[in-house]
């Protein structure tokens, strides 16, 4: 049989297939086609309710593996089939599954125990253990200072620690990239120092024992899930994160040690030493802390202004930094000095969209309570004065004046996003956090996303009650970056969605159930293209992975129908009819741009535009050409 002739007939059967798996939902009938791993999602209903007679299913499984990476969408599907059908401990086999089936387990459930739950989507559940010696370590070079701390590139001593290496990963950054048949061959970026270790200044080398340095260091600790215990109550009611976040420096460990004098501390801090000449008498062994972190490539602040960025990767920035901001509120965890030298990146091509994460927690508020007695100015509020919230730079100390922090974070969350987009954050110079009004705020260009837009302006609402929540915030960037269709908006009207759906979602339980039924199509759409994305793996940054499993694992429906809001603003009326078939339409469009480059699948029937008509229809939306943009933005067009 010619190869052209048995793909139009396995592709008929696994149509079939499809049709008959009866009243399984769309999400269930179109992963297993997609993607194989998808088996826990539905894939073995379909198989228990197939048709195939076990010869067909060996024929099909042996020209499977014969043109391999064309069937790989139905092999695995059908191979498992024929196990199933004829091994006689199936029964024993398919036991876990069947008990996972007949528990109905909500669909935003399900999805978020995958995203949540799978090293897939989530490198950092990979965990190990380090060293809490700092004789264990080799410093490098140095990678910067503050008040507080000098920090340093380090490694394992005595080791070569395996760097992975990156091959994909780019992201949608080059056009050259996205119309590539092979991914790009990318530099191999080894880091010979992989770890940043945080040394503390200790300004008391004249107390003897450890326990004050834990105390007055050990808020550096907050985003250290181990902290409570390394801390073991010396710091009261410090309460760290209690997990580890994608967009939050990673702290590997933390221990007090003798102080390490490296070549270069006389000329950098020499007061941080204990031969500072104003210590009388030197504590017997001095100590210090040492914080191990990832080590990151470069500060947001030293990014804007050397690399040229596009809408697009501001847009996935801006949603990881509310993504942070998120993780904090939940956690009742306010940074409290978010500037652009505390934003983090790491990226390994200079094209990529960098991974971005909060850093230096040392002015953090972490006591389980966003408010501060401030009775007088002795009160720490926090770092930089030009980065506090307006509630916080117009608190007057008093007898039991109480500051807030719960929004503060989220507010200068805005300011960084203006210097994402602009390279320029309005606090840092023309307006003041105290005094400015949000009618002084300037505009962001045009090419920024319209939901982007308004979501920055919400989070700069003098009044901390009007200020968008973050994880409302995070929701609609996240939303807007989605692909599928021609537009996200239109895609979701197709899917049912209106105006009056996020105004009235949730008002009745019979409304609540039929709009969210609308919404769980959007969100079958969202999770299928994330899932085909870990497919092509070149042309979707890490990053942007990453973003997307930390926005589906924490996802719910009452905030997602809040965020929608952005989306249908009121008194803009709908541009088009919705129809449930249109959904399905999105759904062939996600499927057929899989195909793309593979004649027996069906082929893009629309004319060429722009050139790009090989290009996958998910990825069409976000090619730019234009690389002179106003302040190092590269600008994005928009294929017509
Ligand atoms: N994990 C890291 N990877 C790479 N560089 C880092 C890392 N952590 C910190 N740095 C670099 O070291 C600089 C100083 O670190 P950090 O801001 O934590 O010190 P600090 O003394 O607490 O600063 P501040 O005066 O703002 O409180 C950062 O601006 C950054 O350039």
């Amino acid at each position: 049989m010619s190869m052209k002739r048995f793909g139009k007939a396995a592709y008929r059967i696994a149509n079939e297939f499809v049709a008959r798996s009866g009243r399984i939902s769309i999400f269930q009938r179109i992963l297993p086609r997609i993607f194989p791993a998808t088996h826990n999602l539905g894939v073995h209903v379909v198989l228990k309710r197939s048709p195939f007679p076990r010869q067909n299913a060996l024929r099909i499984a042996r020209l499977v593996t014969r043109h391999g990476r064309f069937f790989r969408p139905f092999s695995s599907v059908i191979i498992e089939r024929h196990r199933f059908q004829n091994k006689d401990d199936w029964r024993h086999k398919l036991e876990p599954l069947r008990k996972q089936q007949s528990k109905s387990v909500d669909l935003v459930e399900r999805i978020k125990q995958i995203f949540g739950n799978s090293v897939r989507y989530n490198e950092d559940l990979k965990s190990s253990e380090w060293p809490n010696r700092v004789d264990s370590y080799e410093f490098g070079e140095f990678l910067g200072q503050g008040c507080n701390a000098a920090v340093y590139s380090a490694k394992l001593a005595n080791s070569d620690i395996e760097i992975s290496n990156t091959k994909y990963g780019a992201g949608f950054n080059e056009v050259t990239n996205i119309l590539a048949e092979m991914p790009p061959v990318s530099k191999v970026i080894e880091k010979k120092y992989p770890l940043a270790i945080k040394l503390m200044f200790n300004f008391e080398h004249d107390r003897d024992g450890d326990a004050h340095l834990w105390s007055s260091m050990g808020n550096e600790l907050a985003p250290y899930p181990n902290a409570a215990k390394l801390l073991n109550g010396r710091m009261g009611n410090f309460k760290p994160l209690p997990a580890k976040h994608p967009n939050v420096v990673r702290i590997q460990t933390a221990f007090v040690d003798s102080l390490k004098v490296l070549p270069d501390a006389l000329e950098r801090y020499p007061d941080a030493l204990h031969t500072a000449r104003w210590y009388e008498s030197i504590a017997s062994q001095p100590k210090t802390m040492y914080v191990v972190m990832r080590r990151y490539r470069q500060t947001l602040h030293d990014y804007v202004w050397t690399h040229h960025r596009n809408y697009w990767t501001g847009r996935v920035m801006v949603a990881q930094l509310l993504e942070a901001c998120t993780y904090l509120h939940k956690h009742k965890v306010s940074q409290r000095d978010m500037k652009s030298d505390n934003i983090l990146l790491e990226y390994d091509l200079d094209d990529e969209i960098p991974q971005l994460v909060i850093a230096d927690f040392g002015c953090a508020l972490a006591s389980d309570d966003w408010t501060v007695l401030y009775e007088s100015d002795d009160v720490s509020l926090g770092g930089n004065t030009k980065t506090r919230a307006p509630e916080i730079a117009t608190a007057v100390p008093g007898k039991n004046k109480k500051v807030n922090f719960e929004m503060a974070d989220t507010w200068a969350a805005g300011g960084l996003s203006y210097e994402i987009l602009t390279r320029s954050n309005p606090f840092y110079k023309h307006l003041d956090t105290a005094t400015y009004e949000e009618s002084q705020l300037p505009a962001l260009p045009s090419r920024v996303n319209f939901v982007t837009r308004d979501v920055i302006f919400d989070l700069l609402k003098r009044n901390p009650n009007e200020r968008v929540k973050p994880n409302t915030a995070a929701n609609a960037v996240n939303l807007s970056l989605f692909r599928m269709g021609e537009d996200v908006r239109q895609m979701m009207e197709k899917c049912g969605i209106s105006q009056m759906s996020t105004l009235l979602a949730g008002s009745t339980k019979v409304l609540s159930q039929k709009f969210n039924s609308h919404l769980d199509k959007v969100i079958n759409l969202i999770t299928a293209e994330t899932i085909i994305s870990n497919l092509a793996p070149h042309l979707i940054s890490r990053a942007e992975r990453q973003l997307r499993a930390t926005f589906l694992s924490r996802m719910n429906r009452e905030d997602i129908w809040q965020s929608l809001k952005y989306f249908f603003p009121p008194g803009v009326p709908l541009n088009t009819p919705a129809t449930s078939s249109d959904c399905f339409e999105s759904i062939s469009s996600l499927i057929s741009s899989l195909s793309n480059g593979s004649q027996d699948f069906e082929m893009q029937k629309q004319p060429a535009r722009n050139g790009y008509n090989n290009v996958p229809i998910l990825l069409r939306h976000v090619i730019r050409t234009n690389s002179d943009g106003i302040d190092g933005i590269v600008h994005r067009v928009r294929s017509k």
